[in-house]
C-alpha cells in the first residue's frame, strides 16, 4: 500500500496505510461532471483541517463558559472569603458569659454580644459565635436584657474562634485556582464567581450559522408527495456543539438563488430571518453577537437548476477549497473560503450523505477553529467482505458485533436508520476490505469512541510474548452482519 502525499502535516497514519493510494482521481464522467479532480476523502479531511486557524481566546461569561478550555489561569481577586463569617446563627461574643447585649455591628467590648446569622460579618471586637440553641436570653437584675450559655451548650463553649470562618480560608488574593486548559465544570464556574469573575478567557471556538435549503423541505408533520420532513433541523446544532462549534442561527430558505446569495451574503448576526439554534442560541450574552465564522449549508451542492451554491460562492468573490470528494455518500460536498474569511461548508441535500460529509470536513475544520486536534482515525477489524470500489472511499455506517464492524442496513444516502443504530462508520478504502482484516473507522461524534484494534495489534507486536497455542483450524473470523436487524 503506498503511503499518502498527505498536504500539510499531522496526517494520521490510519489514514494513510490503511485506505489506498492517495491520488486525485477524476470526477464522475457525465453531461455534467466538473471539469476538476476530487480530493480524495483523505486529502479533503487534512485539507480541512489545515486551512484554518485557531480562533483566539475571548472572555465569556460564567453562563456561557460550561464546556469551555480556560485559555489562562482563574486566581483569586481578593480573599475567600473576603471577611470573617459566622458559620452559626446565633450572638457575636467578646469573652465569657453572662453577656450584655449590644447593637448588630457595633464593635464589641468584654462582655458583650450581638445578633449574627449565618455568613453575617463578624463584628470587631468578636471572639467566638454561640450557636442559637446554646444561648438563651434572660433578664438580669435590673430586667434588661443579658444572654447566657443554656440550652444544648456544652461545657467551655464558646472557645475562641468557635463558628467563625475566618477570612482567606479557602484562598488569598492572587492565589491560582483554576489552571489553563481546564475544560470548565459547574463546579469550575461557581468557584470562579467566588472569586469574584463576571466572565473567564476560554480558547476560541468556531460560532457556526446554519442555512437550510429546499422548498420541499417541511420543518413538522407528515409530508405530502413530493415534500420531505427536514432532517438537519432537529441534528445539525446538535452535531456542530458536539464537533466544538457554537451554533447561534439557523435559517430555512427555499430554492432561489437570490435567497442563497442574500444567506450567504449575511453576516448580521441575528439578521435575516435567523432564529436562535437551540441551546446555544437565546438571550443575548456573548456568542450570539458574534458573526459567523462558518456558514454550513444543506442541500444545492447538485448540478441541477436549484443547485446554486458554486454560483453564490463565486459571485461573492469565494474560492472553493474543496468541490467534491471521491467518497460516497457525500460526494458534492464543498468547502469555500469567502473574502471575509468566513469558511462555507456545504453539505448534500440528502441525509446521511450530508452527514458523512460534515464529519470528512466539518468536523476537522471545526477541531482546527476550536484548537483541538483532528478527530483520530482508528482501525477495527471488519466482520464483512467488502469488494472494491475504484476511485472512491466508501463510508459505512457499522455496528460492532463481537468485537467486529459490521456494515449497518438502511444506509442509502436519504436514509439515516442505520446511522441512527451505528457505533462508528467505517472508511472503506477504494481496493476494498477482506473478512477479519483492519479498517479505518472514525467514530460518531455523539457515539463512544472506538476502541483501536490497529494500535492494539501494534502494541502486542511491540511486547514479545510466549508463543500462542495453535488455533484450531476453523477459528477464523467469522461473518456476523446476519445477526444485524
Ligand atoms: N445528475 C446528477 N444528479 C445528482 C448527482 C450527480 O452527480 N449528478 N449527485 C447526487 C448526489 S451523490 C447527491 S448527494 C445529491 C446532492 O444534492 P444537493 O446537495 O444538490 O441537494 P438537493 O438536490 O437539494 O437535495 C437532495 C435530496 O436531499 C433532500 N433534502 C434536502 N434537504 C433536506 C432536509 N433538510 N431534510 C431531508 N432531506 C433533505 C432533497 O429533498 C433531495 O431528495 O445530488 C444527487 N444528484
Ligand atoms: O454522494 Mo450522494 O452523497 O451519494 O448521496
Amino acid at each position: 500500500m503506498t503511503a499518502a502525499p498527505a498536504r500539510g502535516s499531522g496526517t494520521d497514519a490510519a489514514d494513510d496505510d490503511a485506505s489506498g493510494p492517495v491520488t486525485a482521481v477524476e470526477a464522475d464522467a457525465g453531461p455534467d461532471a466538473h471539469h476538476h479532480l476530487d480530493h480524495t476523502w483523505q486529502e479533503a479531511r487534512q485539507l480541512a483541517f489545515d486551512c484554518a486557524s485557531p480562533i483566539p481566546a475571548t472572555p465569556a461569561s460564567l453562563r456561557r463558559a460550561l464546556g469551555r478550555t480556560l485559555a489562562a489561569d482563574v486566581t483569586a481577586l481578593q480573599d475567600i472569603p473576603h471577611y470573617a463569617s459566622s458559620a452559626m446563627d446565633g450572638w457575636a461574643v467578646n469573652g465569657g458569659g453572662p453577656w450584655i447585649l449590644a447593637e448588630a455591628h457595633q464593635r464589641l467590648a468584654p462582655h458583650q454580644a450581638s445578633p449574627i446569622a449565618t455568613g453575617g460579618l463578624i463584628p470587631a471586637g468578636a471572639k467566638a459565635v454561640l450557636r442559637s440553641e446554646s444561648g438563651t436570653i434572660a433578664a438580669d437584675e435590673d430586667g434588661l436584657p443579658i444572654l447566657r450559655t443554656g440550652g444544648s451548650a456544652k461545657p467551655g463553649e464558646p472557645r475562641n474562634g468557635d463558628h467563625i470562618r475566618k477570612a482567606a480560608q479557602e484562598a488569598t488574593a492572587g492565589e491560582p485556582l483554576i489552571s489553563a486548559g481546564t475544560v470548565l465544570n459547574p463546579a469550575h464556574l461557581a468557584l470562579a464567581a467566588l472569586a469574584g469573575h463576571d466572565t473567564v478567557p476560554v480558547l476560541g471556538k468556531a460560532v457556526v450559522r446554519l442555512v437550510l435549503t429546499g422548498s420541499e423541505v417541511v420543518a413538522s408533520g407528515l409530508p405530502g408527495p413530493g415534500e420531505v420532513r427536514d432532517t438537519f433541523g432537529p441534528q445539525l446544532a446538535a452535531v456542530v456543539r458536539l464537533l466544538g462549534g457554537i451554533c447561534t442561527e439557523e435559517v430555512k430558505i427555499g430554492d432561489s438563488y437570490a435567497e442563497w446569495l442574500a444567506a450567504l451574503e449575511d453576516t448580521e448576526p441575528g439578521g435575516a430571518g435567523g432564529r436562535p439554534a437551540g441551546p446555544d442560541g437565546g438571550s443575548a450574552e456573548d456568542v450570539d453577537n458574534l458573526p459567523a465564522d462558518v456558514v454550513i449549508t444543506t442541500g444545492g451542492t447538485g448540478v441541477s437548476g436549484t443547485d446554486h451554491l458554486r454560483r453564490a460562492v463565486a459571485e461573492l468573490g469565494g474560492r472553493l477549497l474543496i468541490d467534491g470528494i471521491a467518497m460516497r455518500p457525500g460526494h458534492p460536498a464543498v468547502l469555500a473560503e469567502l473574502p471575509d474569511g468566513r469558511f462555507i461548508v456545504g453539505l448534500p441535500g440528502n441525509p446521511l450523505a450530508a452527514m458523512m460529509a460534515l464529519s470528512t470536513i466539518g468536523a476537522p475544520l471545526l477541531a482546527a477553529l476550536g484548537h483541538s486536534a483532528r478527530p483520530p482515525v482508528v482501525e477495527v477489524p471488519c466482520g464483512a467482505t467488502l469488494e472494491a470500489e475504484p476511485g472512491r472511499t466508501r463510508l459505512m455506517p457499522f455496528r460492532l458485533l463481537y468485537g467486529m464492524a459490521s456494515p449497518a442496513r438502511h444506509t442509502g444516502p436519504g436514509m439515516m436508520r442505520g446511522l441512527a443504530a451505528a457505533d462508528g462508520v467505517l472508511v472503506v478504502p477504494p481496493h476494498g476490505v477482506q473478512l477479519g482484516s483492519l479498517v479505518p473507522a472514525i467514530a460518531l461524534p455523539w457515539g463512544a469512541p472506538i476502541p483501536d484494534a490497529g494500535a492494539a495489534a501494534a502494541k502486542a507486536q511491540a511486547t514479545p510474548k510466549k508463543p500462542a497455542r495453535k488455533p484450531p483450524a476453523d477459528s477464523g473470523p467469522v461473518d456476523w452482519s446476519a445477526l444485524l436487524d
